[in-house]
């Protein structure tokens, strides 16, 4: 993976918050020299505190940047895209690759500020901060073969990448991989809070429900099973586990709770990209 991004070149990170920060941890953890890379983040970026002593450039306003980052990765909140993009245009080449992790925020949107230039609309999540996460991804036409071959290897050091073949689809891939994250951290607080109900102390119970979803998780991505499979391998018949999966599964039960749950977050995605 070092060598991949060896391939990256000067990267410019825009917005040094949750999901840029977890992106740079994934970057350097890979092996990507520190010298590369400047963050550009108006307030310090606080979480990045210790990674700045460790030689990546932090800069306060585009004035503060050096010209000629190969790739700018867009990681600020979708609704300060536009007052940013017009301020990074001094920054950029023709030929600087833009890779955009904003939800909702269309490449339409981003050429319409920057110009045509190749852009990447990607869409990682949080745990790309332990080297864990999964990045959909979506090309424009002005994205070479180099250029892309450039954003795998930033984007899959801290994960798989699924390319799309339609840039809707990155809406979707936000309600699933995106936001997914939160909707296992709610699983672990809701098994938690269900095992003090059941009786038990409540740091045991979170002791028992972090390591259930970290457990399990890890055993999903070892085992070459399905989920479904590992599901059964839980159950035995008139069982502990299928008195709860008949709750689980009923028709009002978890499937349709978690199908409504990602069609409100593609629909508030797609909603942001008409904002
Ligand atoms: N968090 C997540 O799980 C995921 C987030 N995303 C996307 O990533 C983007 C960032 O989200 P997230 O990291 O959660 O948000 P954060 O608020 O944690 O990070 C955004 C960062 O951008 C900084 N910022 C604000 N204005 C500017 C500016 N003009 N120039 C440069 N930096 C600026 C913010 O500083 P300050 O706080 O001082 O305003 C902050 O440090 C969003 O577009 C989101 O849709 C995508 C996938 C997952
Ligand atoms: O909540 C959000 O809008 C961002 C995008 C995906 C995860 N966090």
């Amino acid at each position: 993976m070092a060598g991949a991004l060896e391939t990256a070149g000067r990267v410019l990170l825009v917005g040094g918050g949750n999901m840029g920060g977890a992106m740079l941890r994934g970057w350097l953890e890979a092996g990507l020299d520190p010298a590369a890379v400047a963050v550009l983040d108006p307030n310090g970026a606080p979480l990045l505190a210790d990674i700045v002593s460790r030689g990546v450039r932090l800069a306060a306003a585009p004035a503060e940047v050096e010209r000629g980052a190969d790739t700018v990765i867009l990681a600020v909140k979708p609704q300060v895209m536009e007052a940013v993009l017009p301020t990074l245009l001094p920054l950029l080449a023709d030929d600087t690759l833009i890779v955009s992790v904003a939800a909702g925020r269309t490449v339409a949107s981003i050429e319409a500020a920057l110009g045509e230039r190749p852009v990447v609309r990607a869409m990682p999540n949080t745990p790309a901060l332990v080297n864990r996460g999964i990045t959909g991804a979506y090309p424009n036409a002005r994205v070479t073969g180099p250029m892309r071959a450039r954003a795998q290897a930033l984007l899959e050091s801290s994960g798989p990448v699924e390319w799309v073949e339609r840039e809707a689809l990155i809406d979707a891939v936000t309600g699933v991989s995106g936001s997914g994250p939160a909707y296992v951290f709610l699983l672990a607080e809701a098994l938690a809070e269900a095992g003090v109900a059941a009786g038990l102390d409540p740091a045991l119970a979170m002791r028992l429900a972090r390591h259930t979803v970290a457990g399990a998780g890890e055993l999903m991505i070892r085992s070459g099973d399905e989920p479904a499979q590992l599901r059964r391998n839980v159950t035995s018949p008139n069982g502990t586990t299928q008195a709860a999966l008949e709750i689980l599964m009923a028709d009002d039960g978890f499937g349709p709770l978690l199908r409504r749950a990602v069609l409100a977050a593609r629909d508030r995605a797609e909603a942001l990209s008409r904002a």
